[in-house]
């Protein structure tokens, strides 16, 4: 943390350098020729130039006045620009805490192997990201955003790789110099006889190195001390160093600087951003990206650690009736399995509960309840990834009953693939049977898990109760809205409801609503419709919704406690001039807002699949509206139930390929909003069109921001 604050301090220092008026920005635009033609007409004598890595010029003279001094100057006129500068107090600071901690050599060795430390994380983090990704191929393909904190600590990192990558090693170099780790050179010169070239006379602006050489190439140059031919005029390049004749300009000795010399240099041009606003700018956002990569990877390791509590076990394996076996990578699962671990011990009831990598044979056990994620392209998390074969060389004596339940995303491609893959091993063994079906769970949706423990309590006949996990809110925190109105239920019961900030708040449409009802607490979130300075929401009331209820029966004036979340990724596009929405059933609130944003007349087509024509009674008021002011360009609307024309949106889609390939093409902007079900099969559609229409693929357009979503 010292040393990235202490860095993004540092980087200000080459940025305010380059400002400084003395910087000479046209450096390889002036021969050493023109310097020095221009110093010896200003000054007596000049003793030598330096150019710094910030494009200072300075140069030691003796003054017509015959006095010593050193200071910057313009190359081109040799006139003085201004006294040398020191560094200032801050930066002074700064760089002693940044280099050693203000504890000399220990605290150069900390500095130093604190960021070979950084640059293994880098490394282990690329590999993790890669195996999220499903392989190095996959490693810039679209992140799926589940958490924001995980999120945005993948794209950042992504972002600042290489320079985080450079930082880190060229800071590692440095270390090593310092502590004299690496091979030692010494700059030799070889004796040079120079008594009979010194008849070919020659002025030194005429030298032809230093016609040809400019001042960008250049380090220093210092001028023959004396007239005597043996002494010299020394000129250090960036890569070399020579000697030259002073009255001749011949070369007469090269010294080619050896790799670690020239890596010295680079690390340090590359690790302090001297002599680059850009590169500076760059480190500077790379040293913050740290402080914010330590805060999410240490509120997600907590998070991590405090999910992975596994409850103590107080039966023996050996003894135990029901065992449950775990395989998560994240402690989601484990939340889960310990639920179900304290109701069956609340029952009663011998519960033994493992990994699923330590799964072997359990002499008493009558049930076997796996829980188990899927992680990668549908793989194993790391603590079940034995499981299968152990299953193969494992042996039983008798009939054991079993349960798998998976937690997946229905957001990944194979869907609780490795909860598929397990149950289907147990259905071919001889040992085992089947209670109820293997049981698929959406996003750690604990309604559905409820529904799981339940079906699995009636094939067992053990009546255990799941408690409920306590919500994790602060309700202080909650503001407050006021329900300006509520539709009636709709034919397919859903209703609208508009309501009003009580206090003054930011959102935007397609931002979240979080609503905790009192009964659970339990956050439930719905998409946002912003209208005039009201939110507006879709929803689908369910027979045993506690939320849905809940709103459903709210009143004109009532309060409603509740969070607005941002929701940048899903806002309406600010400069696309083609916006294709898509949506089904309640999935159409967001945009009856977004369409509102259209004031400055871009092409704005809506898709939306309903069930019957009577289910858009609640929203025709604002539709018509859209369409009459001109708000909304063109609207199809695909009814999934009505005998005459049977159809779903993802229909609609398919019969508008041309259309679809030239919006995007045209960098134009689709938005989805509703079931996750009907966001995959669009996406199926998009993806064909295209491949056969653009030749591109799918996520091409996601990376671009060309695709959003927002589906459930
Ligand atoms: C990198 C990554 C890859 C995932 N891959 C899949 C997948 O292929 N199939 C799936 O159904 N779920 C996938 N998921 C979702 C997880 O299985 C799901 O969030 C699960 O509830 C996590 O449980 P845990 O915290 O116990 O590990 C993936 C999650 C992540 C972070």
């Amino acid at each position: 943390m010292i040393a990235s604050i202490t860095g993004s301090i540092l980087a200000f220092e080459p940025i305010s350098n380059q400002l400084q008026p003395f910087a000479i920005h046209n450096l390889d635009e002036i021969s050493i020729t023109e310097m020095v033609t221009a110093l010896q007409s200003e000054y007596e004598e000049i003793i030598d130039v330096s150019v710094t890595n910030d494009d200072f010029v300075i140069a030691s003279v003796i003054t017509q006045e015959g006095n010593s001094e050193t200071f910057y100057i313009h190359p081109s006129s040799g006139k003085k620009v201004g006294n040398l500068i020191e560094k200032e107090g801050i930066y002074k600071f700064a760089t002693n805490l940044h280099r050693s901690l203000f504890l000399k050599s220990t605290g150069r060795f900390i500095v130093g192997f604190v960021s070979f430390l950084l640059l293994l994380i880098i490394i282990t983090g690329t590999i993790l990201i890669a195996k999220r990704q499903g392989g190095f191929k996959r490693f810039f393909s679209k992140v799926v955003k589940e958490d924001a904190k995980q999120y945005y600590h993948i794209q950042l990192g992504k972002l600042c790789w290489i320079p985080l990558v450079i930082i880190t090693l060229t800071g590692v170099y440095l270390s090593l110099e310092k502590f004299s780790l690496l091979p030692n050179y010494k700059v030799t010169h070889q004796a040079v006889e120079a008594s009979e070239t010194a008849k070919k006379h020659i002025e030194t602006a005429n030298f032809s190195i230093f016609q040809n050489t400019m001042l960008a190439e250049i380090k220093t140059i210092e001028f023959p001390f004396s007239e005597a031919p043996e002494d010299y005029f020394l000129l250090e390049l960036k890569n070399k160093e020579l000697v030259i004749h002073q009255y001749t300009g011949e070369i007469l000795s090269v010294y080619e600087y050896p790799i670690v010399a020239l890596a010295s240099y680079w690390s340090l041009l590359l690790h302090t951003g001297q002599g680059s606003i850009i590169w500076a700018i760059v480190l500077l956002l790379t040293s913050f990206s740290i402080l914010y990569f330590m805060y999410s990877g240490f509120a997600m390791t907590l998070k991590r650690t405090k999910k992975q509590h596994i409850p103590k076990n107080i039966y023996k394996k050996s003894t135990a009736k029901f065992i449950i076996l775990v395989g998560s990578e994240t402690g989601n699962t484990y939340r889960f399995a310990s639920m179900f671990f304290d109701a069956l011990i609340a029952n009663g009831q011998k519960a033994f509960i493992t990994q699923l990598n330590t799964f072997e044979t359990y002499e008493n056990a009558e049930h076997l309840i796996i829980m188990t994620a899927t992680y990668g392209e549908g793989e194993a998390p790391s603590n079940a990834k034995n499981f299968l074969s152990l299953l193969k060389k494992t042996s039983f004596d008798q009939k054991i009953k079993y349960s798998v339940v998976g937690f997946g995303s229905l957001m990944y491609p194979d869907y609780c693939k490795y909860a598929i893959d397990i149950d289907q091993s147990l259905q071919g063994h001889k040992n085992f049977e089947a209670t109820i079906p293997i049981y698929k769970i959406n996003n750690q949706s604990f309604t559905a898990f409820e529904n799981w423990a339940n079906a699995w309590a009636d094939y067992t006949k053990i009546p255990i109760s799941i408690k409920k996990p306590t919500a994790n809110i602060n309700l202080k925190k909650l503001r407050e809205f006021k329900v300006i109105k509520r539709s009636r239920l709709n034919i397919d019961d859903t209703f609208t409801i508009h309501l009003q900030p009580v206090k003054k708040q930011k959102f935007q449409s397609g931002d979240l609503l979080s609503i905790y009802p009192e009964k659970d607490l339990i956050e439930r979130q719905y998409s946002i419709g912003k209208i005039g300075n009201e939110i507006i929401l879709s929803v689908k009331k369910h027979e045993f919704g506690i939320c849905s209820s809940y709103l459903s029966q709210l009143s004109e004036n009532d309060i409603v406690k509740a969070k607005i979340k941002r929701n940048p990724e899903f806002h309406f596009p600010k400069y696309a001039n083609d916006i294709i929405m898509i949506a089904n059933g309640t999935g159409i609130a967001p945009f009856l807002g977004m369409i509102n944003e259209n004031t400055d007349a871009r092409n704005l087509y809506l898709f939306w699949g309903t069930r019957t024509k009577a289910s858009t009674a609640i929203y025709k008021e604002i539709l018509d509206e859209s369409i009459a002011s001109d708000r909304l360009t063109n609207l199809h609307i695909s009814y999934s139930q009505e005998t005459t024309q049977k159809e779903y949106v993802q229909d609609a889609i398919a019969t508008q390929q041309n259309f679809i390939a030239q919006v995007l093409q045209n960098d134009g902007v689709i938005l989805i909003c509703g079931s996750v079900a009907m966001q995959n099969q669009v996406l199926h559609i998009l993806e064909t069109i295209i491949k056969s229409k653009l030749c591109m693929s799918l996520s091409d357009f996601e990376n671009n921001e060309q695709i959003l979503m927002d589906c459930y």
